[in-house]
């Protein structure tokens, strides 16, 4: 057996060793607790790395989820724009398909045009050709209607030079008697059935011995119209003086005859195109034979006046006012003659000239009434100036047309005018005005012989007025009116009497009033 101490001593021994043991034990675990820190602090970073790839990850996620989405997006956009792209392929298929045809539709017009411009080139080839011939062809004919032109100019001037002769070999002054028609059956015959230049008026009585005693009045004219004459035959004669007048000479055509005798039917005339008178059917032709001698160069300018010479005093019947107050002067000047403040017309068509005259009517018109019959009271005065020029030429010329309608004829005793002062002086200043147009006439007659004649054209306003158109120069026509009826013998045969004096002479040559330029 083992003693106490021995077991002491073991015991102390495995208590060393046990504390040995137990410090090895402590240190083992401190190692084994600083290794578990250190594997704690590892855990923890790996933690804190892991989270942090983890946030990573899934913020990687998010924007991959992002991606997928946007692509998604993009994705839906090809699709639809793919979509429509195939749609668009297809509908420019169809198109490409329809333009195919239609290339081939135009192809085969293509071919079509081609044959035909083929055919037109051809006829242009040959057009040209004829072209070419057609040039020559012209060239010979603009050298021809220059010739042509040239001979109608110097045709024109022997025209002119002919028409002159005719009408001074009919005599510058010429009258023309003119019957009106009446159903009373009147004492004149015409006995020249050819040429018609005869009137002769009859009247019987009874003599202081009961016998049957007849009496014979015979007159020779230019021409006398009977009661069935027709304005356009009247006209037909008158019609060659209108000519002149464009030719440049001044024309005075009168008409002469007691009231009622037919004066204003012969120059104005009635509303219808058969009876219209000298008037309208002289302006008619003037304008017809300005227009025919264009072709030959000439180029006119026309204008127009229409008065009335009233108890010596001029009235404008184309004036503004209705009744005329104004005072008007003739003057005589190197341009011709004027009449001051008259309203002067520029005229552009023979239907303005109508409406003038019908202005002119109704204007005497009103002062009939307001003065008592006046127009056959009135001398009454239609003026047209023609000026022409010539632009192949150089010449000028200037013409005028006077159309006279004169106050009635009748003298004192039968106008019924003695008893009353105002027709008294209206007589009178008729019957002067008349015997002073007598007188001028006559008195140029013996200037045709003499030479040297003084004219009295200042003894009345009317043949101061007409003084250039009378003398010389000019060509006169008095168209005489008579009245057939047995009542108005004696003025008839007064009025043929003075017509026979104004027959009987004869004005110098009419000189054409022409300019040369120089
Ligand atoms: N040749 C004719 N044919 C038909 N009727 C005519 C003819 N001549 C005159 N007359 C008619 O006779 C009437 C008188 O004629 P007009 O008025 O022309 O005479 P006048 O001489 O001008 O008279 P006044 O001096 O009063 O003006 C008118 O009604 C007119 O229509």
């Amino acid at each position: 057996m083992m003693s106490e101490k021995a077991k002491v001593m073991e015991l102390q021994e495995n208590h060393l060793l046990i504390s040995r043991q137990l410090a090895e034990a402590r240190t083992q675990e401190l190692t084994q607790r600083r290794e578990l820190d250190n594997y704690s602090d590892e855990i923890q970073a790996l933690k804190k790395k892991h989270a942090a790839e983890v946030d990573e990850y899934e913020a990687d996620g998010r924007k991959k989820d992002r991606d997928i989405r946007e692509l998604r997006e993009d994705l839906r956009v090809a699709q639809d724009d793919l979509s429509r792209e195939r749609e668009t392929v297809t509908s420019l298929r169809a198109t490409i398909s329809h333009q195919s045809n239609a290339q081939l539709t135009l192809g085969t017009q293509k071919n079509v045009l081609q044959a035909q411009c083929d055919a037109i080139q051809a006829s242009l080839d040959a057009a040209t050709e004829t072209i070419a011939h057609l040039q020559l062809d012209l060239e010979g004919s603009r050298k021809r209607v220059a010739e042509l032109e040239q001979d109608a100019r110097e045709a024109e001037g022997v025209r002119r030079k002919l028409h002159n002769m005719v009408q001074e070999l009919k005599g510058n002054i010429r009258v023309f008697c003119r019957v009106r028609p009446t159903e009373i059956a009147a004492n004149m015959v015409f006995p020249d059935r050819r040429d018609h230049k005869e009137i002769v008026l009859s009247s019987s009585s009874e003599s202081a011995t009961g016998q049957e005693r007849k009496e014979l009045w015979n007159f020779n004219f230019d021409r006398v119209f009977e009661p069935e004459s027709t304005q356009a035959e009247v006209f037909e004669e008158v019609s060659m003086l209108a000519q002149s007048c464009v030719d440049g000479y001044n024309v005075c055509i009168f008409a002469y005859g007691q009231t009622g005798s037919g004066k204003s039917f012969t120059m104005e005339g009635g509303s219808t195109e058969s009876t219209a008178g000298m008037i309208p059917r002289a302006v008619e032709k003037v304008f017809e034979a300005a227009q025919e001698l264009e072709s030959k160069g000439w180029q006119y300018k026309m204008e127009g006046q229409f008065l009335e010479i009233y108890n010596e005093t001029i009235n404008d019947l184309l004036g503004k006012a209705e009744f005329d107050k104004k005072k008007h002067d003739i003057k005589h000047d190197k341009s011709g003659t004027r009449v001051t403040d008259i309203v002067t017309i520029p005229l552009h068509s023979p239907t303005q000239v109508r409406s003038l005259l019908a202005i002119a009517q109704s204007r005497r018109t009103v002062a009939a009434t307001l003065m008592n019959e006046r127009s056959s009271r009135s001398h009454s005065v239609f003026t047209l100036r023609i000026q022409g020029s010539n632009s192949h030429t150089g010449e000028t010329c200037d013409g005028s047309l006077n159309l006279v309608d004169l106050a009635g004829s009748e003298r004192l005793k039968e106008s019924g005018a003695a008893d009353n002062k105002d027709r008294l002086r209206e007589t009178q200043n008729i019957n002067r005005s008349l015997s002073a147009l007598g007188d001028v006439i006559a008195a140029l007659g013996e200037k045709g012989e003499k030479g040297d004649k003084h004219i009295p054209y200042r003894n009345s306003k009317l043949t101061y007025l007409l003084q250039n158109s009378l003398s010389g120069n000019s060509k006169t026509l008095m168209i005489l009116n008579v009245s057939p009826l047995a009542a108005h013998l004696n003025e008839s045969l007064c009025s043929l009497r003075f017509a026979t004096k104004v027959n009987n002479t004869t004005i110098g040559t009419a000189k054409k009033q022409t300019r040369t330029a120089s």
